[in-house]
């Protein structure tokens, strides 16, 4: 018996890549004015043409519209209506669009089956460094987010950023902080571990997070975590094979979602999973989709989004037994 890893076959669509923060490893962002926002339109000939492919999960991934501007409202009300149209459509989103307000959180939960915000980090001192010119995120804000949405029982994704200027105690900090929070609310499924990784967009010109360090971080959160918590970390930030899988021998259990395109960092191509499965089959790990929301949490949810989660367990299930068959027929 193979023991099993997971990922979420997703595709990310951007509203927009316009943001007024300016966190200096973005790769991601442009300037305000000069991106346009996506149309309805466009958004519905690109689910479109993913609907013969498997994809489950849309990932929601957006530039941000500062709270107190005049535009905020579209540009959430953009956000919703693709959300809307994309599980009309059968795909399951998963927002992680920055720091909400608490009626955009709820509004947002209404056409999500699970959001996400990566704290980063907790400690204050980046707000004068990486962070300067950043207001989404202080880290008290982050924090109330976590616990936003953990009072609106929203299944949700966080995580931290490695190597941007933190020390090793501050990522025990942030990581003890978010045990906290789930010891309280429960709502937390995975936290993502995630090497800050050079792009050629940035302007943070310091070295890469040492990617040698990952297995022992890894081993250092899952003790610190609850067992509730899945730990995720991007594989196509991790380098090589080797390392791989050190981080799942250490603790690691998923790879999250794999699209076409990994929007923030598009200077490192996701593996696909047809390739990620014939690396790690040999050391007896079975690569297997899953949903954007973990299990646990689907009694969480309104029932036409439990409608929509059935459907798609359903794929995921003939999906399997496809396989099982295929492998009955080859032997
Ligand atoms: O392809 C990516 N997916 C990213 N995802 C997607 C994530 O892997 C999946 O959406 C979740 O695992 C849900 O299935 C994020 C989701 C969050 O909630 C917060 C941060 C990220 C960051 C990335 C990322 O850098 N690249
Ligand atoms: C969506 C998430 O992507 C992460 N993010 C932003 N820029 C980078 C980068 N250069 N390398 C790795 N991760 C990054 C942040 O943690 C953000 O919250
Ligand atoms: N702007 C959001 C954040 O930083 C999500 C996208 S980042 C490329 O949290
Ligand atoms: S990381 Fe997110 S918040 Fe920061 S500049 Fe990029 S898009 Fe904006």
């Amino acid at each position: 018996m193979s023991h099993k890893i997971t990922y979420s076959p997703a595709y990310t669509i951007v509203p927009t890549y316009e943001c007024f923060n300016r966190c200096s490893y973005c790769n991601f962002r442009v300037d305000i004015g000069k991106d346009s926002w996506l149309t309805m339109t466009e958004a519905k000939s690109v689910f479109k043409k993913l609907l013969p492919k498997e994809v489950i999960e849309i990932l929601v991934l957006s530039g941000e519209v500062h709270p107190n501007s005049a535009r905020r409202e579209d540009w959430f009300q953009r956000i919703e209506n693709i959300c809307e149209l994309a599980l009309s459509m059968g795909f399951l989103p998963h927002t992680n669009v920055g720091p909400l307000s608490l009626l955009e959180m709820e509004r947002l939960k209404g056409v999500n089956v699970s959001m996400g915000l990566m704290l980063e980090q907790l400690t204050p001192t980046l707000l004068k460094t990486v962070h300067k010119y950043a207001p989404s995120k202080r880290p008290e804000t982050r924090l109330q987010q976590l616990e936003w949405a953990g009072k609106l029982q929203i299944p949700f994704t966080t995580g931290l950023l490695l190597g941007i200027g933190e020390t090793k105690t501050d990522r025990i900090t942030s990581l003890s902080a978010i045990a906290k929070i789930q010891k309280q609310w429960g709502h937390i499924q995975e936290v993502i571990l995630q090497p800050h990784s050079l792009g050629s967009q940035q302007s943070y010109q310091n070295e890469n997070f040492p990617l040698e360090d990952l297995p022992a971080l890894i081993a250092d959160s899952r003790s610190i975590l609850p067992e509730n918590i899945t730990i995720q970390i991007p594989p196509n930030l991790i380098g090589t094979p080797e390392l791989l899988w050190a981080c799942i021998e250490a603790g690691a259990r998923d790879l999250g979602g794999i699209s076409p395109r990994d929007e923030v960092n598009p200077d490192y191509p996701h593996l696909t999973a047809k390739y990620l499965k014939t690396i790690l089959k040999p050391m007896g790990w079975e690569l297997i989709p899953r949903l954007p929301v973990y299990p646990q949490y689907y009694d969480w949810l309104s029932p036409k989004l439990q409608k929509s989660l059935k459907a798609k367990e359903n794929d995921l299930k003939n999906a399997e037994t496809m396989v099982e068959t295929s492998k009955v027929k080859e032997e």
